[in-house]
Parts: C-alpha cells; structure tokens; sequence
C-alpha cells in the first residue's frame, strides 16, 4: 500500500466519522458540503481549483505535464437515507432518521483523500484531476443534472472511476467486470383513491388497503411470468401507505418501490404489465389510480478495454484480490456519467454482516485507505501511459 496513504489512515478516518454524523436527504447536503469545503480550504491551493454545483462540489488539480492534457475524474456520491441507524458507533447519525447506509461517507472521504494526496507538490500528476461530490444519488438523481451543468462543462473528464462498498467482500478485495455491473432502474409510485368510510359498513365503502394488497401481489407476478427467466428483474414494494386508523376504511392507499432490470427492453415490458395490472384494479375495485416512475437511472456500463487494463493492473498488486464480479440489480446514477465518459465503477470490500440500506451497516474503515492508496496509484499510473 501507498505508505504515505497509510501514515494518515487517522485522518481518512476521522474524516469519515465526521461526516458518518451528518447524514442528508438528496440536494439537502448543505453541512456535508459546508464540511468538505471546510477540509479542502485547509489543503495546498497551488494547483487546486474549487466550484459549487447547487449542494455538490467539482475539485480541479491542475496536472503539471504540458498542454494539451487529459481529465481524469472521481466521482463519489454525497448523500444519506431516511434510515434510524442501529449500528453501536460512538460517532452514530446526530440526524434523527437519516443515516448514512449505503457508504456515501466512505465515498467522500477517499474523494478527499485523493485530493488530499495529488494537491501535495510532491504527488505531482501531469494530467489534470477533477473530483466530483455529487448530491443525490438515492433520489432523485444528481448525476443528469450534474452531468449538464455549466459548472461541469468546461471540467467534463476524458475518463472517470467511480467505486461503491460492498459489505460482502473481505477488506482488500476489489470486484468488478467488463460490462454491465449495475441494473436498469425505475422508481415506482402507485398512488390509489376510493371510497372511505365506518370499518362495520363496508358495503358503504370502497377500501384501498384491500386494494392496495391485491396490487402487491399481483405485481409479484410480472417478473415470474412476464419476464424471460435468463433476464434479470426485480419489482420491489418497500413501502405501504394507507389509511388513517384501525376502524375507518381507508379512502387513499400509497404503494412505493422500485424496477430493476439489466435490459431496457425489460423494463418497458415491465411497465406496461405494471399499467395494466394498475388498470385492472381501477376496474375491479372502482377506484382511481394513478402511476410516477419517479427517478429513471440508466445501467452502469463499464467501458470493456478501461476495465480490462485496470483489472491487469491490479493483478499486480500485493494489498489487492481482485474479483470478477457477476451484475448486480443495485442502481447507481453514475451509469449517467459512463453513459457519456468512459470508464468505470467497482465494488470495494468492507467486510460487514449487514447489507447494503441496512440500520446496523458497518463498513471497515481500513477499506478507506486500501481505496486511496489504490485510486492515487492507479491515476499516477494512467497519467504516465500514452493516450
Ligand atoms: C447502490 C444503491 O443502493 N443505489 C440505490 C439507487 C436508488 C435508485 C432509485 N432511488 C430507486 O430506488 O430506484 C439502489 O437502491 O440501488
């Protein structure tokens, strides 16, 4: 491992415990953002330049080789979700309700950490580096509007690397492939209105929690019968809402969840069966209905020849196994970025029993160094290969 990376593992994690406390719902990282811009005021500013994109941050290390040269960008997502943590940290969520769950403040503290390392003279890079804290990346999606931004536009990377945590993996391990690594995404948001009315008269009424149910199920039935076996899809509901008390029929049901799919043909299949089951149900309970897919993200597809190269570069690594990973159904705006960028994304182990949007999730921080000292080495590397 890079052993000046090391030599400050205190610090990246200190850094991590710190913004651990500040979860923040998508476009409301305003503390998170006060943070990171407080940290990197206080590094080398020779050759670092700085912009806010609403609560993101773009980071600009100017390489010291000639002109003309390339961009290679970081991206690491910012925000927290609406989850009481249940993990035993003195350093817990000081945000009641929010946690971060899904790694966002290990991702921005290797993104520091990287800055950290190249704004140092002595860490020169001849091409030019650009970091991106990007907002909200649960929901509703920062990376589109990011992406066409007049804050980006003049800073757009020729090449990006983005990495997620993986609880399943050992510290040390680094997963990835060629491809698809991350599926299709869709929101769903199924809004249900009928009739309320006394819990003893229900022939007086018309009751969306029986409605509601109805729905639940049958959407269990898409994927398995509408859905090509060799096709991966997911339909999940995480979230029920309806009705007002135990002896009122409720007049409003709510059903929210999320489509995952690794072809695009899929999901549109998915959402006319979707339609027309919804469809089905306004017939059959005489109610309203109404359907939002919400925020869209598109597969994170790793360009082939990049991930290939990075992958024979960290087989010579002594501090990394690397794994060829198979696709997972998790969505990741970033496929935004790669959709425009080459590049590519990979999963960091940190060796935690809880997955990933769990209340006890927590990852090993020694994780964060190993990053660092790999993403550093990696750019350092890349700068020096010809285009
Ligand atoms: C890595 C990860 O967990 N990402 C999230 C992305 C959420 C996308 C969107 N809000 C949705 O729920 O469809 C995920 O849940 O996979």
């Amino acid at each position: 491992m890079n052993q000046w990376v090391k030599d400050r593992e205190k610090i990246w994690i200190g850094i991590r415990r710190d913004l651990h406390q500040i979860p923040e719902p998508g476009f409301e990282e305003f503390k998170t953002q006060r943070y990171l811009l407080n940290v990197l005021a206080g590094l080398p500013q020779e050759r670092m330049e700085i912009r806010t994109w609403r609560t993101g941050i773009l980071v600009k290390i100017t390489g010291t080789g000639a002109e003309p040269r390339r961009k290679f960008g970081y991206r690491a997502d910012m925000d927290g979700l609406p989850i009481e943590e249940e993990t035993g940290y003195e350093f817990r969520s000081t945000h009641k309700g929010y946690m971060h769950a899904c790694g966002h403040d290990l991702h921005m503290t290797i993104g520091l950490g990287i800055v950290t390392y190249f704004a140092q003279s002595e860490h020169s890079i001849s091409d030019d580096l650009i970091v991106i804290f990007q907002p909200a990346e649960e929901g509703p999606g920062g990376a589109l509007p990011m992406l066409e931004s007049a804050e980006l536009a003049d800073w757009m990377p020729d090449q990006i690397v983005a990495l997620h945590v993986a609880p399943e993996y050992p510290v040390g391990t680094i997963a990835t492939r060629p491809g698809i690594l991350f599926a299709n995404t869709s929101e769903l948001f199924i809004d249900l209105v009928g009739t309320g009315g006394h819990a003893a008269y229900p022939h007086k009424a018309n009751d969306m929690v029986v409605a509601a149910c109805q729905l639940v199920g049958q959407l269990q039935t898409v994927v398995a019968r509408n859905i090509d076996p060799l096709d991966s899809a997911v339909i999940t509901v995480g979230k029920i809402d309806g009705g007002t008390k135990q002896n009122i029929i409720a007049e409003r049901a709510r059903l929210e969840g999320t489509i995952r799919t690794l072809s695009a043909e899929s999901m549109t299949k998915i959402k006319s069966r979707i339609e027309n089951l919804v469809s089905g149900i306004e017939t059959g309970f005489e109610c309203r209905a109404e359907i939002d897919y919400g925020a869209n993200y598109r597969q994170v597809y790793n360009e082939a020849e990049l991930t290939r190269e990075f992958m024979g570069w960290l087989e010579q690594r002594e501090d990394v196994t690397l794994f060829e990973c198979t696709e997972a159904m998790t969505g990741e705006d970033f496929g935004y970025f790669l959709a425009e960028i080459p590049g590519f994304m990979f999963w960091l182990g940190v060796d935690t029993p809880y997955g990933l949007h769990h209340a006890k999730l927590e990852p090993k921080e020694e994780a964060i160094s190993l990053a660092v000292s790999t993403v550093a080495d990696y750019l350092t590397w890349k700068s020096g290969q010809p285009v």
